[in-house]
């Protein structure tokens, strides 16, 4: 098992037969095993909810109980108590534990995508690759806190017999915020960047990915990380709010959108002194197509990433700008491609495109369909798959004839709205005209062309030529992930060399030998 080949979202090309062979098994035993049971956690006293999956509403996640007041109080409380010990932790101590947990999760890595499987409707590839991705984190990560000596830094020495460092110090407790687009990556790779610098744990999954939530504290529990340095509380916004709103959190880690990111800083802003606020949120990403593209490699880049997870990842490319004197033959060349593409039950091995995740997500795409109906054209897919029992779709293309909603707000549903255009310069001008900067792609073979995208457009994370995904697929230490704009608060990303140091505050220690 531990030798099958590795899913990290760029290796398209793999053979991935023998995943596949042992997924056709490990899925229905999953099922069979694992759904439709009776969860337990110690912060989660209120009355049980069940739980079901976007893939079939009639099968059963779980049943899982709802984080009180109380419960949440009671979390921070044991974080606070726990946090007294873990914020000493040596780096050596840290360290070794990252290497256990990392141990764990090779081992646990196709039960927590399964399950991510069930919980999200990801395809098989979408769902193991984010646990593989998690298992690299935990080699990225603390490789980084140990190669950069915990971010320690010899100073100058300003007059003899002074020497000064700089250190690192956690600063406390980090409540961590997930969204439920990559329940377990995502949570990974906060608690990641929370517990390895130091700091104790208050951890809230999305409301309905209970089951990757408390998968996740398992594999922390059997590395032996001290008790009550990660607790996980379960709900939704209300629990949310309780916990980033608690006086006893001395930082949040957040990804999710763009609305809920802005209200946790804003309440920040109100308290007597700043928590840092780690924030990864929403994005609306172009992909620019030039006549010295190659279209085919440029139609199927677009393609996996509009409608890779059914278009809900923040990096999916939402507007693809096609200029005019290839704009047939890239609509031909993304249909060609797109209609081989299968939509379906992910259990499936053959299946690209799961349900999307529910019925508000069924809601946007059905509304941007209609309204792309009415005031530009459908060029390929838009509607429902019959005969299935979820919220399933054919992805759509929509040419639209002017810039809009559809153009500018995030819809995160498997919709992409094409753009025409006569200059690179116009196109790149349009696409960074909207209030996030997460993901853009380019594909043209002009090096020209490629560096004035380089140097213009407004976004963390840049590709050129990316068949796997023409604004998506970051991998930690491939690609630092970091919004710009409205996409994100800090100006660094997770994923790379600078994400650490934001969970640490800094503290120089001079001494004067006397
Ligand atoms: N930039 C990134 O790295 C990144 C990665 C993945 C997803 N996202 C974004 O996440 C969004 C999709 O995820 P979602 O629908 O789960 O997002 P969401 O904002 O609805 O929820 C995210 C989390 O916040 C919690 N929450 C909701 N209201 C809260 C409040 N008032 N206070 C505290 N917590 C609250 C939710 O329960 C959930 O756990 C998209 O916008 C997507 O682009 C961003
Ligand atoms: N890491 C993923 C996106 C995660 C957000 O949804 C990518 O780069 O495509």
């Amino acid at each position: 098992m531990q030798n099958l080949p590795r899913v990290t979202y760029s290796n398209i090309g793999a053979d991935f037969t023998p995943l596949h062979a042992y997924l056709d098994e490990a899925i229905p035993a999953f099922e069979r095993d694992v759904l439709g049971k009776s969860w337990e956690s110690p912060f989660a006293t209120g009355a049980k909810k069940k739980l079901f999956s976007p893939i079939d509403p009639s099968l059963v996640l779980g049943e899982f109980p709802v984080s009180t007041a109380d419960d949440v109080k009671a979390a921070v409380a044991s974080a606070r108590k726990a946090a007294k010990r873990w914020n000493k932790a040596s780096l050596e101590e840290r360290l070794a534990f990252a290497e256990r947990w990392r141990g764990v999760l090779s081992e646990d890595k196709y039960k927590l995508g399964i399950a991510s499987l069930f919980e999200v409707g990801k395809s098989r590839i979408e769902a193991i690759g984010e646990a593989e991705e998690s298992v690299d984190m935990l080699t990225f990560y603390p490789n980084e806190l140990k190669r950069n000596d915990g971010y320690r830094r010899q100073m100058i020495e300003m007059v003899p017999n002074e020497t000064a460092i700089s250190v690192q110090r956690p600063y406390g407790v980090f409540a961590v915020i997930a969204p439920f687009n990559f329940p377990v990556a995502l949570s990974i790779g906060m608690i990641t960047g929370a517990l390895i610098t130091g700091n104790a744990v208050v951890y809230k999954p999305s409301p309905e990915c209970a089951l990757t939530g408390l998968f996740i504290a398992e594999t922390l529990k059997k590395a032996g990380l001290p008790d009550g340095v990660f607790n996980v509380v379960l709900g939704g916004a209300d629990v949310g709010e309780a916990l980033t709103k608690d006086p006893g959190i001395d930082g949040v880690a957040f990804t999710g959108s763009h609305k809920t990111g802005m209200s946790i800083f804003r309440h920040m802003t109100t308290l007597p002194y700043m928590r840092p606020v780690l924030a990864e949120m929403g994005g609306k990403n172009p992909a620019y197509v030039t006549k010295n593209a190659d279209i085919v490699r440029a139609a199927q880049g677009v393609v996996r990433s509009a409608f890779g997870l059914q278009g809900q990842k923040c990096s999916a490319c939402s507007v693809v700008y096609v200029d005019n004197a290839v704009k047939e033959q890239f609509i031909e060349a993304f249909k060609e491609f797109a209609s081989k593409l299968v939509v379906g039950d992910p259990r499936r091995k053959d299946v690209f495109m799961g349900p999307v995740y529910n019925d508000a997500a069924a809601a946007r795409f059905t509304a941007a369909v209609e309204q792309a109906r009415a005031e530009g054209k459908i060029h390929f897919g838009g509607e429902k798959v019959e005969g299935l029992n979820g919220n399933y779709f054919v992805g759509a293309l929509a040419e639209m004839f002017a810039p809009s909603n559809l153009t500018k707000e995030e819809l995160f549903v498997p919709f992409v709205v094409l753009r025409g255009f006569d200059r690179l310069e116009d196109a790149i001008a349009e696409g960074n005209d909207v209030n996030y900067g997460l993901s853009a792609g380019i594909f043209s073979q002009d090096q020209a062309e490629i560096d004035y995208f380089l140097e213009n457009a407004e976004a963390g994370v840049l590709y050129a030529n990316r068949a796997s995904g023409a604004t998506t697929g970051a991998w930690p230490g491939g690609q630092p992930f970091c919004g710009w704009k409205g996409t994100g608060l800090t100006g660094k990303g997770g994923l790379g060399t600078w994400y650490l140091p934001q969970f640490m505050r800094e503290q120089s220690h001079t001494i004067m030998t006397v």
